[in-house]
């Protein structure tokens, strides 16, 4: 099979041939370059109204024989470039009279690396100019784990060269300077699996302008931003028990990042693939490839439906090409991974866990220091807030700051990934509730980081009873018993009690405290993410979620989740 694929959602007009029997891979593209300041959406859209004919008639040039179908890029990117790609797509696949095929770019840019490296399931990073996001295949889609509260990685990258009078794109002279500098602290932003780049970034100018040399603030910059992605990454390969991860997108050309990557890989034993930089970059050749996969499952567009999607989201790609056999379990139930969290090494005893923050060897050393002390300082002090608060935690026996090690009572019977019900996870909103009003985030609130246990467990025989969860747990008695993973699954471990149960909440290393609705909301979008991460069928859950924040805490904080949710990523 044949295929061509185009590609022009910003600055690369590019056309390409992929020749399935072959494995082969023909790739045109003329790149717009910008005279001075970014991408002006104009000007890249005449670019690609005289470079795409050009690309395309040299990709046809290459094909040793007829053209089975016309693949295009029809989202996410600028609304004038994607138009014009559109309308030559749809010419082509006219004149050649073959199907037209529409593909999303984003999941173009995981499913190339997944094409070449030959993992069957894995996590992919994203790392390109518009978007910086880490997603896993469950359930026929890929859903976004982690993602970007701001704009992208390269774009942030690119808008601190733009002030240091640089041209565009600016990733790659950040990375030539980076070389010669030396590491400077900057703002490490990660919220459960997704991070925001302005504080960075507005740091790193101010640095610039009061005189740290550009090289240093560089230097500071790939260490900061490239360890956050990594560490995002992590948390993913951690939570859905996968061990494989791919890199796509334009800022994976970055050698530092690939190294950051590798090493991580390395340390936890997953196996790690990049593709060329070819394929990484925006081309045609990954949307030829995706293309060819969706033809030959029958997913092709009619003209009338081929409208181009601006705000394109990869979650929104009903996934046809794959076989339902390779799905996994997000959800990992009972995965050696357990008890190896992304962060630490965790030692569960009869009645006590060791937590130790072991060092990481991808991250520079001053920055693995700050993080592990801070967070074991941070995790202590939070874990006995949380229960002055109301809310079950692990008593903290000991803290071993120089060590990052902490020594913590055992909690729960199971993580609540492994027993998802409405109950528990409305306990956990409740949790939520009573550590924003008592003025601090989680930080972290994902479905591993919530312990549940049976009725009749250690706790209600000590005779220890939260009179709140209780309360609520009676309320929702009338929604009647229902089943959860485990009780289907048959686990015992992770049967429901009827009154719902103790719901504990661990892991408080990235919580801080705040009084600003945002923050607070973003606990909210980070439990709300990991529920679409893990859940075969998440909405009942979120509903349940939801439900018990607006009783429990300030329906405000709802609001503003709405809002975080609906900002638009792509501009
Ligand atoms: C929607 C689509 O149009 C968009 N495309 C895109 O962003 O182009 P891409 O080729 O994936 O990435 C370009 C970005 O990649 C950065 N970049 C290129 N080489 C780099 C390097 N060596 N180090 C760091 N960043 C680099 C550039 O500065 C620029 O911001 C996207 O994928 O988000
Ligand atoms: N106090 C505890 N009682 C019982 N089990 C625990 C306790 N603390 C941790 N665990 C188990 O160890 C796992 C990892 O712990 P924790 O989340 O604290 O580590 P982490 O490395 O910070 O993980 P991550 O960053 O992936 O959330 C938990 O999901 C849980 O299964
Ligand atoms: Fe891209």
């Amino acid at each position: 099979m044949r295929v061509v694929g185009i590609e022009g959602t910003a600055w690369c007009a590019s056309a390409a041939v992929f020749d399935s029997e072959r494995d082969a891979v023909s790739i045109e593209s003329e790149a717009y370059e910008p005279e001075s300041g970014g991408i002006h959406p104009r000007e890249a859209a005449e670019h690609m109204r005289e470079a795409i004919p050009r690309v395309v008639a040299a990709a046809l040039e290459t094909a040793e024989g007829p053209i089975d179908a016309v693949a295009f890029a029809r989202g996410p990117g600028i609304g004038p470039c994607l138009r014009i790609v559109g309308s030559a797509a749809r010419a082509l696949a006219q004149s050649l009279d073959v199907p037209l095929v529409g593909v999303n770019h984003m999941v173009a840019h995981l499913e190339i690396g997944r094409h070449r490296s030959g993992f069957e399931s894995p996590v992919c990073l994203n790392a390109s100019g518009a978007n910086a996001h880490v997603l896993g295949y469950h359930n026929g889609r890929y859903r976004v784990l982690g993602e970007t509260m701001d704009t992208g990685v390269g774009n942030a990258l690119d808008k601190f060269t733009r002030h240091v009078g640089w041209s565009h794109p600016g990733g790659p002279k950040v990375e030539e300077h980076a070389e010669r500098g030396d590491y400077v602290e900057f703002p490490y932003v990660v919220k459960g699996m997704d991070f925001s780049f302005s504080g960075i970034m507005s740091a790193a100018k101010d640095a610039y302008d009061d005189g740290t040399p550009v090289a240093d603030v560089c230097c500071g910059l790939q260490e900061t931003v490239f360890a956050m992605l990594t560490e995002v990454a992590e948390r993913a390969l951690s939570l859905t028990g996968r061990d494989e991860l791919v890199l796509g997108g334009g800022v994976g050309q970055n050698a530092r990042l690939r190294e950051m990557l590798a090493a991580m890989c390395e340390q936890r034993g997953a196996e790690f693939y990049a593709p060329e930089a070819r394929f990484l970059r925006d081309n045609a050749g990954m949307i030829a490839v995706l293309g060819a996969k969706m033809y030959g499952a029958g997913d092709t567009l009619d003209v009338a439906a081929s409208a181009v999607d601006p705000d394109f989201r990869p979650d929104e790609v009903p996934v046809t090409w794959r076989d339902d056999a390779e799905d996994v379990l997000l959800a990992g139930a009972g995965a050696p991974t357990d008890v190896r969290g992304a962060e630490a090494v965790v030692d569960v005893g009869a009645e006590t866990v060791t937590k130790t923050r072991r060092p990481k060897a991808y991250r520079h050393d001053a920055l693995d220091a700050r993080l592990r002390r801070e967070r074991t300082t941070h995790e202590a002090r939070l874990l006995s807030e949380a229960r002055r608060a109301g809310v079950p935690t692990p008593v903290v026996f000991d803290v071993d700051v120089p060590g990052s090690t902490l020594e913590l009572e055992r909690v729960g019977e199971a993580d609540l990934r492994d027993a998802l019900s409405e109950r528990r996870v409305a306990a956990v909103a409740e949790h939520l509730a009573a550590l924003h009003d008592a003025g601090f985030v989680h930080g972290d609130p994902t479905t591993r980081n919530a312990r549940v246990t049976r009725s009749g467990t250690r706790d209600e025989r000590a005779g220890r009873h939260d009179p709140r969860a209780a309360r609520h747990a009676q309320q929702r008695d009338a929604d009647g018993p229902e089943a959860s993973r485990g009780e289907r699954a048959g686990a015992d471990a992770t049967r429901e009690p009827r009154d719902g149960g103790r719901v504990y909440l661990i892991d408080f290393g990235l919580g801080y405290y705040t009084d600003d609705a945002e923050d607070y909301a973003m606990d909210l979008h980070v439990f709300e993410g990991a529920i679409r991460g893990t859940a075969d069928d998440p909405e009942p859950l979120l509903a349940a979620a939801e439900a018990a924040y607006r009783e429990a805490g300030d329906p405000g904080v709802l609001e503003q989740l709405r809002e975080i949710e609906g900002r638009g990523r792509y501009q």
